[in-house]
């Protein structure tokens, strides 16, 4: 991120600051918001704004509203703009929309020391289709376009990407820094050993982050699901575990090219297995690779997760993302769970991509332990897979 500039290369003082944030947070029944590391995450960019005397307009959007009447309730950012107050001790407005001549008040009133939250920028349909008439329109409010939101900068959308050339300024956000400095350290120049920790439910989404950290790791080790898929193509048996049979050949692949690059590539050599995956089902260790034809894998196993911490232990660099099994039922969560605990025991440079495991590492309150934890699911993962992700491009030059 060498030719990005952060916003405190910019005079913010009385200027109009539009802060993209991701403030797409988990809600419970009731509408409150149940996982604020991303709202908290988002907070030194805003205090900074707000201390350097800036009118602070923030915009994000929540979830994936569809356009339907009850959506407006559903998908309020009123959550996310009370839990914003009680942190930063200050009143936030939360105005009724995105645009419009009741937006443009509200932004005309805003002192300097002040925020203003859009409302979902999402009830839009133009936010998602990066449509050029509405990125003006957003960008017609400010002065200076900040992008803060890491965990939604893999989206070429109207906030996080086509207003940029319709403002005077623009910086990223001291998030988006922190994050592409320590997910870039991983990709471009990791101390060695490197370790990389994959888990989740498929392959498939995991294919391009193994091929690139094949280039890059010195031991992969797998988790999750997708760990029987990997076995299934090296003949072994998994039982009832999830299989997806259409990429057996693509994972035979991955096994050659990690043998021929002399990349350590392990697999569970036991497993926590039931005849179902409940949590109530008899939990059973399987003291094998192969799994028996009754009973499906629904956590590494034992002798696995002591495999997998004496590498994180011994690495310089560890990159995690995905569970290790189906961590939300208990009698399943050790494996994640131990993984989460041996990075945390680990002195190296310690990444957790967003998402699942990152949820487990603030269920495991190890967050402060880890060296980061990214804000982003998706974006994370884009960004290791070597892409380019459009909310950072646009901050170049
Ligand atoms: N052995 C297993 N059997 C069934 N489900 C599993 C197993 N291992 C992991 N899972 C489930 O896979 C899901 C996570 O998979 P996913 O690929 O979405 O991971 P992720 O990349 O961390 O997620 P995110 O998209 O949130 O970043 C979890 O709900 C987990 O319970
Ligand atoms: O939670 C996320 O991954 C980001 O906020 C992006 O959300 P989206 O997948 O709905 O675009």
């Amino acid at each position: 991120m060498a030719d990005i500039k952060t916003l405190d290369a910019l005079d913010l003082a009385g200027k109009r600051v539009f802060i993209r944030v991701d403030f797409n947070v988990p809600l419970d029944e009731q509408g409150r918001v149940t996982d604020d590391a991303r709202i908290r995450a988002a907070v030194p960019t805003i205090a900074y704004a707000l201390d350097h005397r800036a009118k602070v307009i923030l915009g994000s959007h929540l979830g994936r509203p569809k356009g339907k009447p009850e959506d407006r309730q559903k998908y309020t950012l009123e959550p996310a703009a009370t839990r914003l107050a009680e942190i930063l001790k200050k009143d936030v407005t939360l105005a009724d929309d995105s645009i419009g001549d009741g937006v443009k008040k509200a932004v005309k009133d805003l002192g300097e020391g002040e925020v203003l939250l859009l409302e979902n920028l999402r009830f839009h349909p133009e936010e998602e289709k990066n449509d050029e008439g509405y990125a003006r329109e957003l960008a017609s409010l400010a002065d200076v376009w900040v992008n803060d939101a890491f965990g939604t900068a893999h989206r070429a959308h109207a906030s996080t990407a086509g207003m940029a050339k319709f403002v005077k300024e623009k910086a990223a956000g001291f998030l988006i820094k922190k994050e592409v400095d320590f997910l870039g350290r991983v990709l471009t120049r990791p101390a060695h050993p490197f370790v990389a920790l994959l888990g989740g439910a498929k392959v498939s989404d995991k294919i391009k982050v193994i091929e690139n950290l094949l280039g890059k790791a010195d031991c992969i080790c797998i988790g999750g699901a997708m760990a029987y898929t990997f076995l299934r193509a090296q003949e072994l048996e998994v039982g009832k575990s999830r299989v997806e049979e259409d990429k057996l050949e693509l994972a035979r692949q991955i096994l050659d090219k990690a043998r021929a690059r002399g990349v350590e590539f392990l697999l569970p050599v036991d497993h926590v297995c039931a005849e179902e995956p409940k949590e109530t089902a008899k939990r059973v260790v399987v003291n094998d690779r192969a799994i028996p034809p009754a009973l499906m894998g629904l956590d590494i196993g034992p002798k696995t997760l002591d495999v997998y911490r004496q590498r994180i232990l011994a690495a310089k660099t560890v990159f995690w993302n995905g569970p290790m099994g189906l961590f939300e039922q208990k009698p399943w969560a050790e494996g994640t769970f131990g993984v989460a605990r041996a990075m945390a025991d680990s002195d190296g440079v310690t990444v957790v991509g967003g998402g699942d495991s990152a949820a487990a590492v603030e269920e495991a309150g190890l967050v402060a332990k880890m060296k980061h934890v990214s804000t982003g699911g998706g974006a994370s993962l884009e960004f290791i897979e070597g892409r380019v992700l459009p909310g950072i491009q646009v901050l170049e030059g």
